[in-house]
This record gives C-alpha cells, structure tokens and sequence, in this order.
C-alpha cells in the first residue's frame, strides 16, 4: 500500500498525493526489480548445470572482477555509489554461487547413486 504508514499527524492532502506518486514508483522499480532478478536467477542456474555437468568449479573469481569493474563504472556514470553497487552484487553472486555448489553436490550424488 503507497499511502499506509506517514507518521504521527494529519498530513497535507497535496504531500499526500506527492508522496503518493512517489510511493507507487517505487513500487513500479520494486516490481522491475524483483522481474529482473528472477531473470538473471534463471540464467545462472542453467550455468550451474553446465558447469556441474563439465565439472567446472562454481565460483570464478577472474569473471566476478570483470563484472565488478564494470558495475562499479556504470554506477559512477549513473550517480549512484560505487561501493553499493559493488556490494549489492557480491550479495547476489554469494547467493548463485550457493546455488552451484548445490546443483553440483547433487550432481556428483545423481552419479554416485546405485541405479534403480
Ligand atoms: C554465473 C556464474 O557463476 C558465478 C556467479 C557469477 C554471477 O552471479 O554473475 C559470476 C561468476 C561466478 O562466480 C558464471 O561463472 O558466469
């Protein structure tokens, strides 16, 4: 909800519809943002079964540098702090190469397994 929680007193019916406006921006980025992640979720774990398939390691830290580089200089160009961004993404790639770990755990056990 845009319009729920905004404090303690009466407020100004024209901030209301500003913040309103706003909020539901917000919202509208929230959504994108959240669409996009998924996107992105469902190429690294196809990534994940390739390499598990080849048994390439999950993690490649000479690639996370690329990115790295490169986000922090896209952040610069649109203002908003490097450090953030850099951080944002390690937050992500943790998380996939969790993933890889996992896909190729099951994978070494798929092949371990008696047949049946
Ligand atoms: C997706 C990959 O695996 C890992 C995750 C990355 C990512 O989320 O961008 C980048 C490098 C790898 O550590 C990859 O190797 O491309």
């Amino acid at each position: 909800m845009s319009t729920s929680s905004t404090g303690g007193g009466a407020i100004d019916p024209a901030v209301l519809k500003e913040l309103t406006r706003l909020r539901d921006s917000i919202d509208n980025i929230d959504a994108a943002i959240v669409h996009m992640l998924a996107e992105r979720f469902k190429a690294t774990q196809q990534v994940g079964h390739l390499k598990a398939e080849h048994r390439l390691p999950p993690a490649d830290p000479a690639r996370e540098a690329r990115q790295i580089a490169r986000l922090r200089a896209l952040a610069e160009d649109a203002r908003l702090d490097p450090a953030f961004a850099e951080k944002f993404l390690n937050f992500i790639i943790a998380e996939v190469i969790r993933h890889h770990e996992r896909i190729a755990e099951d994978s070494a056990a798929a092949k371990t397994a008696p047949a049946s």
